[in-house]
């Protein structure tokens, strides 16, 4: 939060939902002219895959309660994000996704899209273009609500056939933007991992995921 009020949209207004199962953690940071933070609390799970794909369930129904009024763009973005440059009005557009930093130089049938035909995220190996981060989804109210309703979904069908995709929503995230393409691509600067050499492309690195002890802060392995 504290890089966020350094960087994120400073001087325009912002209503930061944070959803977190410890709402007693949550800092008291000092917010600028503006800004304004609600703290969200959800239950809890055993599984980290189950807190991470909820998330398009969330984004679905803050929309639907709150969003349509209030806000015209929207990001959902992870929590162990950390920002360091920059993240303005630039990013602003219809619908936009993020290039994960770990594939930006992979060919295509190597990308880790879900490859099982059983999951609705399923993209063959002759299709796909660019493989998006799932910690950056944002656009549009309206179109945001169009990717978390329809990848809640999809997400719903898999779990009834008992088939998690391979990254959870990241996949059903991805199988939407090759066919339903953003309007706006985000470079890796936007969406880099802290545990990443910075390669000579990457002149900035504007929000960056932290390096977490997994054993600590997730459920299970
Ligand atoms: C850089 C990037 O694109 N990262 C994606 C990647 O993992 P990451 O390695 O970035 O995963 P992560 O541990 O940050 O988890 C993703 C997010 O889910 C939430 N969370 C997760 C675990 C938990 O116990 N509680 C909780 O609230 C939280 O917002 C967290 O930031 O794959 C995930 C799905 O598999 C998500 O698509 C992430 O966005
Ligand atoms: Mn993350």
């Amino acid at each position: 939060m504290e890089s966020a009020e350094q960087n994120y949209f400073v001087g325009f207004h912002v209503h930061y939902y944070i959803f977190t199962d410890h709402p007693e953690e949550v800092p008291d940071v000092k917010l600028g002219q503006g800004h304004q933070l609600t703290v969200m609390t959800v239950g809890s799970s055993n599984r980290w895959q189950e807190m991470t794909l909820r998330r398009m369930e969330r984004l679905e129904k803050l929309i639907e309660s709150r969003l349509v009024n209030e806000a015209d763009y929207v990001f959902s973005l992870d929590v162990d994000s950390k920002f360091y440059a920059r993240w303005g009005v630039e990013t602003l557009g219809r619908l936009v996704g993020a290039i994960h930093p770990g594939y930006f130089k992979t060919q295509r049938e190597h990308l880790p899209y879900e490859r099982r035909p059983e999951s609705q995220a399923f993209i063959p190996y002759s299709d796909g273009d660019y493989y998006y981060g799932g910690a950056v989804l944002g656009g549009a109210v309206k179109d945001v609500y169009e990717v978390a309703k329809t990848c809640r979904e999809q997400l719903d069908i898999d779990a009834a056939k008992s088939i998690e995709a391979a990254w959870q929503e990241e996949s059903h995230l991805n199988k939407y933007f090759l066919y339903n393409k953003p309007s706006k691509l985000l470079s890796p600067e936007y969406l880099w991992q802290a545990h990443l050499p910075q390669p000579k492309e990457v002149k900035i690195i504007r929000s960056c995921h932290v390096i977490k002890n997994y054993a600590a802060v997730r459920p299970n392995p």
